[in-house]
């Protein structure tokens, strides 16, 4: 288990870090998520070693993770780091970089476990082509093998597929998250993509303000985000005045309402004007006016026309779960 005991941390006198704890279970899928510049490759950075703390202490069992003021090379062999930069060696074939830290001692295993790890990033029909020849994204798939093939037990990954098509990133995802738990290896993962986290993540930790805003499974998060901020993580919210969509409520508290969740109605609800339509593949998102300052976003099946009123409603079910949060 990887403890993570009151870590503070700054670049100079930029506070970037404040009194952050928190643990993970052996073999769980942490994704951390927040704001660009709020720290989450610091955080990283800090798990792994490379930077050192101002206080606070990191664990995994009850081996300690020592930053640079205590150890010449930062890492620890139980841990490995994927950063953005990849790390590889740049004149040798993509087998040769997967397999440089295996045992040659056992010819077969080597091969057999190299090859597992090349069909696993899709990367088997490259085996002897030189890493330097290769894409950024083919490059960051050979990264992932090479550090899965020395069989850390904590993996930190920071944007893991931040250079991967779309095509490959949804099958390679999961190639490797399925094969993560299967191993039992735990992982950290700082990322932007709602994909990764809301499918893979057995729980979402929130970095903001120096400290965590929330750490909470992706259900609980997706559909209690509490505050706008954690919201707009998994993409546009609205903001509305329950008194607006139900004006026989006397409560006055506004509720956070992703535009999936606004269903068209013919003539009763909440009225906007609709400005523009943008394609997103299974539906538009709709770009509309409550009033001169007021934006509604909210799905339909096809685009609407420019000024066209229509209104919205929203479940109760919804409105009363929102209501509590
Ligand atoms: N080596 C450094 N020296 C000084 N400041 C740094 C250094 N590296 C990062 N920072 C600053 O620390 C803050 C956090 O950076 P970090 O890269 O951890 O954020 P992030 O959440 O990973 O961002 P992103 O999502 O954009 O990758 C930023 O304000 C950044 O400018």
């Amino acid at each position: 288990m990887l403890h993570v005991n009151k870590l503070s941390f700054s670049y100079s006198s930029n506070q970037i870090i404040s009194d952050i704890s928190f643990t993970a279970e052996k073999g769980a899928h942490i994704s951390i998520i927040g704001e660009s510049g709020c720290g989450k490759s610091t955080l990283l950075k800090l798990l792994y070693g490379i930077l050192q703390p101002n206080t606070g202490t990191i664990l995994w069992d009850d081996k300690p993770v020592f930053g640079p003021d205590f150890k010449l090379v930062p890492g620890e062999t139980f841990m490995k780091y994927l950063s953005q930069d990849f790390d590889l060696m740049p004149y040798l074939s993509v087998e040769d970089n997967v397999s440089q830290f295996l045992s040659v001692f056992y010819p077969k295993e080597l091969k057999e476990r190299t090859d597992e790890l090349l069909e696993m990033i899709e990367m088997t029909a490259f085996a002897k082509t030189k890493v330097k020849l290769l894409s950024g994204g083919q490059q960051q798939r050979v990264a992932l093998a090479r550090v899965l093939a020395q069989k850390p037990e904590i993996l930190l990954l920071d944007e893991p597929f931040s250079h991967i098509d779309n095509s490959r990133k949804n099958t390679l995802r999961r190639n490797l998250f399925n094969y993560l738990k299967s191993e039992k290896i735990t992982c950290i993962v700082a990322s932007h993509d709602t994909h990764d986290i809301l499918s893979f993540a057995d729980e979402i930790l929130v970095l903001k303000d120096q400290g965590i805003a929330a750490k909470a499974k992706p259900e609980e998060l997706y559909n209690h985000p509490q505050k706008k901020h954690i919201a707009l993580l998994f993409g546009d919210v609205n903001l509305i005045a329950i008194s607006l969509l139900k004006p026989y409520a006397t409560i006055e508290k506004s509720i956070l309402v992703y535009p999936s969740e606004l269903i068209i109605s013919e003539n009763s609800g909440l009225k906007v004007w609709v400005k523009n339509s943008y394609f997103k593949g299974s539906h538009y998102l709709i770009e509309s006016k409550l009033n001169e300052t007021d934006t509604i976003l909210f799905n339909a099946p096809h685009a609407l026309e420019a000024e066209k009123e229509v209104y919205l409603n929203v479940a109760l079910e919804t409105i009363n779960t929102r209501i509590k949060d």
